[in-house]
């Protein structure tokens, strides 16, 4: 009988898109970057990517946005920065068919850097703790290290000090208004309210009133939020998500969701909310996952 792999060769794996249900920004650290309060719900829906060991040691990028070069590209440093960080002598074909708009404050990239962080800790037979990887990817965006957990969260500091939270599972509208929005940007407008005060985690369990603060900022930068804002808000509290440019609008089925996706001019998706991301169900899943 052949022995069997410690290891799997290939995955296949989704890095799902996130909506910010809410966020506010409760100030503003000595080296400029945000302190936050937020809530992260991930979505059943994302980009694609499949990953392949290689014994070369090489980083191959396949696929992945046109406009963003292998440098810049967040999968493809997520993979070089865990390989010169654990000395592995292994590299992998890195493939992403991307379905999240970039820039639209679904946390694309981010969702990519860390998906490649989970599966190639899994392709090289690393065995990091999620903490150590999510400590790395941290170093890529402030949004990696929710991918990395897997777990729809509230979030504190740069959006790294991570509460898991159980929502329901909620369909959502999300519309992209098809521009898209820098978050740097949107950070450092100076009209940016900067001074909501922090809400304690016994406020959270009640109702407390929520808003995004860069929303005001970013239908500055952006008048085509306000616009898909609008449209959206004729069936309900539509809100932007992170800094945009896209808009969601919680529903009450999949239905009503397919519904309004069909009526859209803007490009349009009817996605669900879940609690655990599709990447730790699909890694768990794996022959020989731990
Ligand atoms: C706003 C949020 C909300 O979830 O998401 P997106 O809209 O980008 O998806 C995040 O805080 C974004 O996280 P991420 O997209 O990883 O941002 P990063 O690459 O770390 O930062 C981009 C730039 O935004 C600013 N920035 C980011 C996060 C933060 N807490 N304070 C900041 O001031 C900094 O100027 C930084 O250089
Ligand atoms: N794999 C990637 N997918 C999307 N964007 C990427 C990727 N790698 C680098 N980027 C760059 O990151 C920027 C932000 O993209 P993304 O994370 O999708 O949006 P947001 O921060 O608004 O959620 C893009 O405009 C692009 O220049």
């Amino acid at each position: 009988m052949p022995v069997s792999e410690p290891f799997p060769r290939g995955l296949r794996l989704t890095a799902p898109a996130k909506l910010n249900l809410w966020l506010h920004v409760n100030g503003r650290r000595e080296d400029g970057y945000h302190l936050l309060q937020t809530v992260f719900h991930l979505l059943d829906w994302g980009d694609r990517l499949v990953l392949r060991r290689r014994e070369d040691g090489r980083i191959v990028r396949q696929g992945g946005l046109a406009e963003v070069t292998e440098e810049d590209d967040l999968a493809i440093r997520a993979a070089r920065l865990l390989q010169a960080e654990s000395g592995i002598d292994a590299g992998a074909d890195i493939e992403v068919e991307k379905r999240i708009p970039a820039g639209a404050g679904l946390g694309g990239g981010s969702s990519d850097a860390a998906t490649v962080l989970l599966g190639l800790n899994r392709l090289w037979g690393l065995e990091w703790p999620v903490r150590r990887l999510a400590g790395l990817g941290l170093h890529l965006g402030a949004d990696v290290p929710v991918f990395v957990a897997g777990r729809s969260a509230f979030a504190e500091g740069v959006g790294e000090a991570l509460t898991p939270v159980d929502l329901p599972e909620q369909w959502y509208v999300v519309v992209w208004p098809g521009i898209p929005v820098a978050t740097a940007a949107v950070f450092q407008a100076p009209e940016l309210t900067r001074n909501t005060p922090a809400l304690t985690i016994s406020a959270l369990s009640g109702t407390p009133e929520t808003r995004n603060d860069l929303q005001p900022v970013a239908i500055r930068l952006c008048p085509a939020i306000g616009e898909s804002l609008a449209w959206l808000s004729q069936w309900g509290q539509a809100r932007m998500s992170g800094s945009g440019s896209a808009v969601f609008l919680p529903v009450v089925d999949e239905d009503t969701a397919r519904g309004i996706v069909r009526d859209s001019a803007w490009p349009a998706w009817a996605v669900r909310g879940v609690n655990v991301s599709p990447t730790l169900r699909e890694l768990e899943a794996v022959p020989g996952a731990p």
